[in-house]
């Protein structure tokens, strides 16, 4: 009889201000109750998931990598599609949510709890290969992945100050703004003030186009940001492709005419301040302004940019429809 090697946990015990430490402890009761012999690394630090990773793939050798589980948040999974990808590692994932804004949870399987998660990756077993985007900075020559979106400009500074404004607060405090996203919402309010206005060029699939006064640029893989704000409708996450959301020429009249687009009706295809376009190959150039940029939530030090984006793809297992 075949018989799995054990699960390898990689955990974010403070990720969701405190929520990955109730949920490894949910965790390891399942594989506990499944007798499931398991191994957790636990980040410490910021980054700590990229070397656990390859810690992970290094100790097990030559042997096959059957469970790898993934408890945080979007940060976390970031860090470890990250590594997979760069050390060319075809390892399923399977990731449990515990983070704040759970936005690859929210695309993918919003409705199932651990138990329905692990159970897809013991008894359904079969692997979804799920798009990703490759992206190569040409300024640093980096190389990094995207599982939900790269932002660039307001989403960025957003991001930037709802971590500011969890970080500010009480732990008591943080709870309430976690239930309630109101860091994000808060940092919206913050935001609208110091608005950036940047000048873009982009190449969609060989064609360039320039925005003289682009405030926000996404590269989308989910309509989501920030813990389930829907910033776009015409992203499909199985569709293949980049999907490329820009904010511009953004005035107070601009404001008022996203505001409640973004939280009412949804509509953004009538807006005369928001175009999507999708594609295969995609290059963002910011050469003469220095913008902040994010991704999947984590924030990127402010500078030109200069990017080249392709898709990839991820294997999951995803639980039971
Ligand atoms: N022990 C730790 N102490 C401080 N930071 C950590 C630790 N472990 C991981 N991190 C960092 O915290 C960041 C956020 O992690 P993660 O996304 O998992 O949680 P979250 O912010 O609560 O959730 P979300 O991204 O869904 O809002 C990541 O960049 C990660 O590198």
């Amino acid at each position: 009889m075949y018989m799995p090697n054990r699960v390898h946990i990689i955990s974010h015990p403070r990720s969701g201000n405190g929520k990955g430490t109730i949920i490894l402890k949910e965790v390891m009761q399942i594989l506990d109750g499944f007798q499931l012999e398991y191994i957790n690394y636990q980040t410490n630090y910021a980054t700590h998931a990229n070397l656990l990773t390859k810690e992970m793939i290094h100790s097990s050798g030559d042997r096959t990598i059957d469970y790898l589980l993934v408890i945080g948040g979007d940060g976390t999974l970031h860090e470890v599609v990250d590594t997979l990808q760069e050390s060319k590692q075809n390892i399923p994932i399977t990731y449990i949510p515990a983070g704040t804004g759970n936005d690859f949870h929210r695309t993918w399987y919003p409705k199932a709890g651990p138990r329905e998660i692990i159970e897809g990756m013991l008894f359904n077993r079969q692997v979804q290969d799920i798009p990703i985007f490759l992206f190569e900075n040409h300024l640093s020559n980096r190389q990094g992945t995207v599982i939900n979106s790269y932002g660039l400009g307001l989403d960025a500074l957003i991001n930037a100050r709802a971590k500011a404004n969890l970080a500010s607060v009480s732990p008591s405090v943080a709870k309430l703004y976690h239930r309630f996203n109101l860091a994000y919402l808060k940092a919206i309010v913050e935001s609208l003030n110091t608005i950036p206005h940047f000048c873009l060029e982009y190449t969609m699939d060989g064609t360039t186009y320039l925005v003289d006064d682009a405030s926000m640029v996404l590269v989308m893989n989910t309509p989501y940001i920030g813990g389930g704000i829907r910033l776009d409708n015409r992203t499909q996450p199985r569709a293949h492709e980049l999907s490329l959301v820009i904010y511009h020429d953004i005035t107070s009249d601009a404001v008022r005419d996203i505001i409640p687009r973004v939280f009412k009706s949804h509509d953004y295809q009538s807006s005369p301040y928001i175009n999507q376009i999708s594609g295969q190959h995609l290059r963002l150039k910011v050469v003469h302004d220095s913008v902040l940029s994010q991704v999947d939530g984590e924030t990127i030090q402010q500078g030109p940019i200069d990017l080249s984006f392709r898709l990839g793809s991820q294997s999951f297992y995803f639980p039971k429809k």
